[in-house]
């Protein structure tokens, strides 16, 4: 089995470094699928940062046996790479480009288990690097070199990611693996890029309708954080954002992060089964906070929440409209076949067969 962690900077744990479970509710309480489904895949992120040096592992080894871009194919790229202000290169979009469309493919260059990078006697660890990099073919290997990074260490502390391979509570299951196309894509703290990593292979999609011209971008980082966090989180990995929310005006960022606690609250109200602390109507405020604050990319578990609220309340219109574009989203931000998908596809069918059909409106009463 394998599973993806994205590593956070000097922070042992981070909410949206862990696979992101089921949004409460989705199944019935019994129902283990999504769970266990969601540890295959799962989205993330954030790049790898730097992360602290300990001593000497036993057994590291270094795999750099993939050579394929899956999707190597006959569509010229809808973006090009591009000197963007503050922020090194980047990638802008060269045509208007839809939501949904998915715009990159790609396996790893290199994959090193998370012990050699961070463990190994800096000499022996340079000179498995120096293996590594003359075993890659050429192209890649030029790829991989052409990173922002001083050495091959550096390249991979500011570009790789880490996944734990074999599960992640066992030893030697983290890695950390290298995509050097995909390393391109920019931080921002609002992205119209998501990506997710299915075994080793990543595919980054459009969250929303890109412009011509554009930048492409990702976040490394929870964006559900508040502005003076984000902005601790982006520093301590040795850079100042320079993404237009950070850098737009001050009264912009109060009202963000007035919305960032509104959604906190109603996301914790809605997750509670227990007591009824929202009404049928919730859910629309709950989603119009998402899409006014361009949260992209993270509209699945949004709608999912609505759509268990409608059908808690009884509201068979809105849970079918609500769990179709649950299902929509979850399609676009984990695979179509993933099991929550699914499980909202079921929902949109026949919200009166569903485990929560009337169970808040009951406890009203
Ligand atoms: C994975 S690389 C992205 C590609 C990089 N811009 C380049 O020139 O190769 C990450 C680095 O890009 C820069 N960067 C990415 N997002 C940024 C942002 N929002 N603001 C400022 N710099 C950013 C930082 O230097 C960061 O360490």
């Amino acid at each position: 089995m394998l599973s993806t962690f994205w590593q956070q900077p000097r922070q042992k744990h981070h909410p949206q470094s862990q696979p992101r479970e089921s949004v409460p509710g989705t199944q019935a309480p019994s129902d283990s699928v999504t769970q266990h489904a969601q540890a295959l895949t799962w989205s993330a992120d954030s790049f790898c940062p730097r992360r602290p040096r300990p001593r000497m592992p036993s057994g590291a080894a270094l795999s750099i046996d993939y050579a394929v871009d899956a999707d190597g194919g006959a569509d010229p790229s809808p973006f090009y790479v591009a000197e963007i202000e503050g922020k090194g290169i980047g990638l802008r979009a060269n045509r208007s480009i839809a939501k949904g469309e998915v715009l990159m493919v790609r396996t790893p260059t290199l994959v090193a288990q998370a012990e050699l990078v961070n463990e190994l006697e800096p000499r022996v660890r340079d000179m498995m690097y120096a293996v590594a990099m003359a075993r890659l073919p050429k192209g890649r290997r030029n790829a991989f070199l052409a990173q922002m990074g001083r050495d091959v260490r550096d390249k991979i502390d500011v570009n790789c990611f880490q996944l734990f391979i074999h599960g992640a509570g066992e030893k030697g299951a983290s890695h950390v693996t290298c995509y050097p196309d995909i390393a391109r894509f920019n931080h921002d703290c609002r992205p119209n890029v998501h990506y997710r990593i299915t075994n080793t292979t990543i595919t980054t999609i459009a969250v929303r309708d890109i412009q011509r011209g554009e930048e492409l971008t990702v976040s490394y980082i929870d964006v559900f954080l508040p502005s003076r966090e984000r902005k601790r989180t982006i520093r301590s990995w040795g850079f100042e954002c320079a993404c237009a929310l950070c850098q737009g005006p001050r009264n912009e960022t109060v009202a963000s992060d007035k919305r960032l606690r509104r959604i906190k609250q109603l996301q914790d109200d809605l997750n509670d089964f227990k007591e009824v602390k929202v009404s049928a109507e919730t859910g629309a405020e709950y989603t119009a906070l998402h899409e006014e604050e361009g949260l992209y990319g993270h509209l699945g578990s949004v709608y999912t929440r609505a759509a268990l609220n409608s059908a808690l309340f009884g509201d068979e219109k809105g849970s079918r409209e609500y769990a179709r574009r649950a299902a929509e989203e979850l399609s676009l931000e984990k695979g179509p076949e993933c099991a929550d998908a699914k499980a909202m596809r079921g929902l949109a069918e026949d919200p009166r067969a569903h485990w929560t059909w009337g169970k808040r409106r009951k406890a009203e009463k």
